[in-house]
């Protein structure tokens, strides 16, 4: 495929993953009973998807080597085309690493650290990373939506009551912000609490 028929395609398939990004925004407020718009508007009109292509070779010593040490995503939503027969993913449940399995024709879609702040900590953002095998390549393609201007997030208003008191403070959550805690091998949404 030349360069310019893959940013077509890529184009393309962005504008589909605004459109199912809009969709989960609005079906998780409605499931939290708030105003639908709610995520969206602090997330912004002008939300940003960065597009990540992970390339797994198969390796000598897979159990040596991680393909993705563990991390919560920076994003509010993460939609992920898994490769269509190898597993790799991984996530933290009760303390436990869990398999995600390779299901056809789907998408995995991850709650990220700007939904968990925004939902006050009621959507958590989960640990994951991958493991790699001696036998065979594996690719991914990761959507991240997310805010990523200057202004800041935190909890939505109605989420925060004297029962379930603001969590995080309200913060401006870039990439940079991200990748530096990530670098330092530190969570950028522990960063974020009160
Ligand atoms: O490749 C995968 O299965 C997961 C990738 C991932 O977690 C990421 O790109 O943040
Ligand atoms: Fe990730």
């Amino acid at each position: 495929m030349s360069s310019c028929c893959i940013g077509k395609v890529l184009n393309e398939y962005s504008f589909k993953i605004e459109s199912l990004n809009v969709f989960v925004l609005k079906a998780l407020a409605r499931s939290l009973n708030l105003e639908e718009d709610c995520f969206m508007n602090q997330y912004g009109k002008t939300s940003k998807i960065n597009a990540r292509f992970n390339y797994y070779p198969p390796c000598p010593l897979p159990e040596k080597v991680l393909g993705l040490k563990p991390h919560g995503d920076g994003s509010a939503i993460t939609f992920l085309l898994q490769d269509k027969e190898v597993e790799g993913l991984q996530l933290l449940k009760d303390d436990e690493w869990v398999g995600v399995p390779v299901v056809s024709n789907s998408l995995t879609i991850n709650i990220g650290d700007q939904m968990e702040i925004m939902s006050n900590c009621i959507f958590k953002s989960p640990l994951h990373r991958v493991f790699v095998n001696s036998k065979n390549e594996r690719m991914t393609l990761a959507m991240f939506c997310m805010r990523q201007t200057e202004k800041n997030i935190g909890p939505v208003d109605g989420l925060i009551t004297d029962e379930t008191p603001r969590l995080y403070k309200n913060i401006t959550f870039t990439l940079d912000f991200m990748h530096k805690n990530y670098q330092q091998g530190r969570r950028a949404i522990n960063a974020c609490k009160i």
